[in-house]
Order: structure tokens, then sequence, then C-alpha cells
């Protein structure tokens, strides 16, 4: 039974209860009713008192309202639901990462110029070749809570089960992150992640030495807001930072915690050449070796990119002219795959967003995703501009003369392992420099014709303009709906209230709760209350409106409701019920952007796949006239 299945059991359950009305009591909150994994729970009930806390008085009255929504139900995608990390395991967890702004200079400043730290070179787990493929191994011996490498790019694909998407099982099985920090993208949000976080393999029971951080909100960047022609053309997801959890000795390759004993089941029971229990010390590779073969991921680093849309990728040092700036391992995937389809319910659907980090051919159905930490964030000189790197093929691909003759269809259908690009300085690079390649004449063109049609989505037009709901939860007032009758937020954004009401209490075996006297209880939330520019809607945020306020701006009357998509878990407001709650803090009311409302759904968003250089590109994968 999935989760939400089972929620709305309970919820049936509780229809027939009759809701009794009281003052409310606090509770600590139980983290495991957020986190729902035990691995790393210990790290994270720590550090989760750091946060800030919210508290407020709450007493709920039940009104019969005679309204219920219906529930919600929702199409799994097999395994890839399994991953289920991102924000999701590690849920507000544990290390704070650093905002990825910060990333150039920290890799500027405090990393060793001319060291290479990390590298990519292949798995040590068993069936290496075949299919743990590529793995990333360190170079330098690393203490716990230490950084490794940079924060992952967060690609957001929207609904893809509404769309096209039997082209992408491949990447949806084995890459994809449940998304909850990206849900105001759409119905059901898949997160592509880039970087440590597809690259590096997974461990087993407690046999990984990293775990992600917590996410840091989306950010709109200062480039390609609303008005440019670069808007919704690249993602606002940044920096799922991994930090060290154990010392990693130098050669050893990084496992990372997929949860959900993703690969480790396999692993658990694995051996050694030698028949001895897999250790993560029989994953190490002599330093000499990865000095000589590796290829270095820590070349580049991001950071905002003015003019090019949003960020860039910046060199962490000096590089000399040939050398391999970063290598690019890549998944085919089959361009319809990226195909969404044009109904009422997606106006503004055309390509996923996904389309935009893939390389490809105008000729070809083939397009080839990369997943090493940065390359994403590579941006193209503009028409005419000169380049300082050049993508070709890495002698390290697999069997890659074999996969250049091979058609297009051959290499999706064999879902093949090993493709590799990589890009080359072509003149020397200074530290500090961005990286540009040129994404070539197609894409050249595209780019040049959508910057001739762009419409700005007229902000003057609408009343109030549109503005990004992280910019609303800095202010320090909130309207009540009385005064937004008179003087309304923007209509793209939605007000929110920290609540957590304990209905799943009336399951408890504790005797006193088991005979319709429901303990109503608002729980003190340990959480940061906001998470800005999003709609996270975990369970202890609920839609609600702000009645009054009181005490200037500092505490406020709401009524918490359900959530208009209908989708029903444990904390879900009983049907019957309204729930009014007073002395909610300022900090517990939160503006969140509508679902479908932001700059990745704008249906004037560019899209396009960069293309590969003359050449570069085989003829036997152009399949398309
Ligand atoms: C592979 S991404 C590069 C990283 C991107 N800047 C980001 O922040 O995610 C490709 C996208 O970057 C933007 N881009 C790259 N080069 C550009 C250029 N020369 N001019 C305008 N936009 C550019 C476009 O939005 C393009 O679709």
């Amino acid at each position: 039974m999935t989760a939400k299945s089972h929620h709305h059991q309970k919820r049936k359950k509780s229809k027939h209860h009759a809701p009794a009305s009281s003052i409310t009591t606090f509770e600590e909150v139980d983290d495991s009713s957020v986190n729902g994994e035990s691995k790393g729970q210990k790290v994270v009930s720590v550090l989760e008192y750091l946060f800030p806390v919210v508290a407020g008085l709450c007493l709920w009255r039940s009104v019969s309202t005679g309204k219920e929504s219906s529930p919600w139900s929702t199409l799994l995608l097999g395994r890839s639901q399994r991953l289920a990390l991102d924000d999701d395991i590690i849920n507000w967890t544990t290390l704070l990462p650093e905002p990825q702004s910060s990333d150039l200079e920290e890799a500027l400043g405090s990393y060793s110029a001319s060291l290479c730290r990390f590298v990519m070179s292949q798995s040590m787990v068993p069936g290496g070749s075949s299919s743990a493929g590529w793995g990333i191994f360190s170079l330098v011996d690393i203490e716990p809570q230490d950084k490794l490498l940079y924060g992952d790019m967060r690609i957001q694909l929207v609904d893809v089960q509404n769309h096209q998407y039997e082209g992408l099982a491949h990447l949806l099985y084995n890459y994809t992150w449940k998304a909850k920090y990206g849900t105001v993208e759409g119905t059901e949000v898949q997160t592509v992640v880039p970087g440590m976080s597809m690259l590096s393999n997974s461990g087993w029971d407690h046999h990984f030495q990293a775990m992600a951080g917590k996410p840091t909100p989306p950010e709109p960047g200062t480039d390609g807001t609303r008005g440019s022609p670069t808007a919704g053309s690249f993602t606002h997801y940044h920096n799922r930072q991994y930090f060290a959890i154990q010392t990693v000795p130098k050669g050893q390759e990084i496992l990372v915690n997929y949860g959900q004993n993703f690969v480790g089941e396999k692993l658990a029971h694995a051996t050694t050449d030698g028949a001895a229990p897999l250790t993560l010390a029989s994953l190490q590779k002599p330093v000499s070796e990865l000095q000589t073969n590796g290829m270095c991921l820590d070349n580049i680093a991001s950071a905002e990119a003015p003019g090019r849309g949003g960020r860039g990728a910046f060199a962490t040092r000096d590089l000399l002219k040939g050398t391999v700036v970063v290598p690019l391992p890549l998944i085919p995937l089959n361009r319809t795959s990226l195909d969404m389809y044009t109904d009422s319910r997606y106006p503004n659907a055309k390509k996923q967003l996904l389309l935009n980090y893939c390389y490809g051919h105008e000729n070809s159905t083939l397009l080839l995703f990369p997943y090493s930490p940065v390359v994403n964030y590579i941006n193209s000189v503009g028409k005419d501009e000169p380049t300082n790197a050049v993508l070709r093929w890495s002698a390290q691909a697999q069997n890659l003369e074999q996969s250049l003759q091979d058609s297009a269809q051959d290499i999706l259908a064999s879902r093949r392992w090993g493709l590799l690009l990589e890009v080359v300085a072509t003149r020397d690079i200074s530290q500090g420099e961005q990286i540009l390649i040129d994404y070539g004449q197609t894409w050249h063109d595209a780019w040049t014709r959508h910057v001739q049609q762009f419409q700005p989505d007229n902000d003057c037009s609408r009343s109030p303009p549109y503005v990004y709901a992280s910019r609303l939860n800095q202010l320090k007032m909130v309207r009540t709906q009385d005064e937004q009758a008179q003087n309304p937020y923007p209509d793209n954004v939605e007000t929110f209230c920290v609540y957590q009401y304990s209905e799943t209490i009336q399951y408890n075996p504790w005797p006193h709760h088991q005979h319709g006297s429901k303990k109503d209880t608002c729980r003190k939330v340990t959480h940061e209350a906001c998470p800005p520019h999003t709609r996270m809607v975990p369970d202890y945020l609920r839609p609600c409106r702000v009645l009054d306020r009181k005490e200037g701006d500092a505490f406020y009357t709401v009524e918490v409701l359900n959530d208009d998509k209908g989708s029903v878990d444990a904390g879900s407001i009983p049907w019957g019920e309204r729930h009014i709650v007073t002395g909610m803090p300022r900090n517990a009311i939160c503006f969140l952007d509508k679902v479908y409302s932001t700059d990745q759904n704008l249906a004037s968003a560019f899209r396009h796949e960069i293309g590969l250089p003359g050449g570069v590109f085989p003829t036997a994968w152009m399949d398309l006239e």
C-alpha cells in the first residue's frame, strides 16, 4: 500500500469521529513523522534544534461545512519513488550547506589551486563495468562533515506520466528523486539531480560515507527573471550539497546514501574477488592510478553568470591549453520523451526543461544527458564570440567505436553505459574564468528567433504584478482577508500556515484518546517556517486564510484549510470541521507560489537542446530527416 493510500484509509476512519473542541497543547515534534527514515536520524535530531522554533497558541473549533475534497490518486513510477531522496529522507536535515553562490569563492579561496581532489573513474562496486559504471574517488583524506564537491543542480521533470515518458524509464527508475522542494512546478514532480547524486554509487546498510545536506530553496537568480527572454530556460534549483559522514581515506570510492537500500541489498551480500565480504576498504584504488587515469571533477564550480541565463561554470584553478576540463558521462534519452502534451490542464506545456540540458542534433532522436558535477552549468558563447573550450569524445569512453557506428535506436534500446564526452581547454584558462563552449549554429538560430519573438509576461497588465513568493516572505506584515479585498496580493501566490494538529493521535493506543475525546494539538514546529519560493507542502504546512492581526504585526488569527489538490494525509482537516488558530506568529505564515505559476512553466520559455559540434555527433545516429 502506498503512503498516500495508507493515509487515505486513516482519513476515512476519521469521518465517523465526532470532533470536540478544546484548547490545544503543544508537543515536541517527533522527527520520524517528517522523515520516515531511520538512517542518519540521530544527527538530524541533534541539529534540528538549531532551527528557529515556531509555535503558537492553537485553538480549533469544529463547525459543519458540508464540503469534502476528493481523494487524490497518483500514478507511482515504480522504483524511482524508492529513491525518495530529495528533501525527503534528509528532510530538513543535519548539516546546513552554504548557499551555492559561495561555491566559486570557496573553490577559489579555500581549495588548493593546483590539486585535484575528486576524480571520476570506473566504479569498484561489484559488476563495475556492466552495472555500477562510473564512480567518484577521492584523492585526499576526508574528515567527517567535509563538503564533497559542490552542490548539485536539480532539474524538475513535470507530470511525466501525463506526457511522454516511455523513453525516460531508465532515467526515472535509476536516477530521479521525489521532489518536495520542486512541487511548485507541477502536480507530480520528479527531480533529476546531475552531479554527485547521479554519478556516485550507493552504499549498503551503514556502509556509505556521504549524505546530502538540507537543500537550499530555489533561487530565481539575477538574470532571466520575468520580462527577460531567458526566463524559464534554466533551473532555479541548485545546491544539493553532500557532506562526509565518516573518514574517507584517499583512493577510496565515495558511496552515498540513496536511501531505502536502493542498491544496498545487492551489495550487502556481495563479496570481493577473494570471496571476503565487501567492505568500504575493498573499494579503493591506488592513488597513483587515479592520478594518472582518473578524470578531475573539481576543475569547475558554478556561480551566477549574468547575460547567459542563470548560472555558469567557472575554472577553480588555472587550466593549460589541452587540459581535460571535465568529463561528461552521458545518459541516452529519446527526444520524444521530453515532449509535453498541451491540453486544458497544461496550457503552457511544451517540452520538459531537461531538454535545455541535453546534447543532441536536430536530425536525431537521440539526446545525451550529461550527469557529472557542474557540467550542466556550462554556457555557450554568443554568436561569433570566441570560445575557450570544446567538446570531444573521450578516449576512456566504453566501446566508443562500436557506439559511433550503431544506430540511435540501438543505443536507446541498449541503455548504453559508458558514452563519455569531455570538455577540453582550447587555450590557457585562468582561475575564475567562465568556461564557454559553442552550442552550435542551430542553437544560436533558435535562440535568436526566440529573442526576436519573445513577448514578455507583461507584468504591468496584471494587478498587482507577478512577484516571487520568496520576496513576500520577507515582509513583516501579512494582510487580513478584509485588507486583501481592498489590496490583494498577486494571484500567483497563496498563503500557507505552519499547522500540525494531530489527527493520528486517535490511532495512538493511549487509552484516554480512544473514546472520541481527540486531543486537539498544535505542535511546536522546530523547522524553518517558510520554504521560500516553493510549495513544499509537508504535513505541517497547510493553506490558510488570515482572518485577524493582533499586537501590531506579530500575531494572527487564521483559518487552516485543506490543499485544493484534494490530497489527503494524516494531518488533513477532517470533513465537517473548521480549524481556526489564534496566536499564530508571523513566521508561521508563508507565501508560496501557486503550482504552474513559476518561470519554468511560462508558455514563452525557451526550449532547445545543445548542439554537438560538427563531426562529433556521428552520422549513424541521424535517424530524422
Ligand atoms: C546547459 S544550460 C547552461 C546553464 C544555465 N545557464 C543554468 O543556469 O542552468 C543551457 C541554458 O543556459 C542558457 N544559456 C546558455 N548559454 C547562453 C547564452 N550564450 N545566451 C543566453 N542563454 C544562454 C539558456 O537558458 C540555455 O537553455
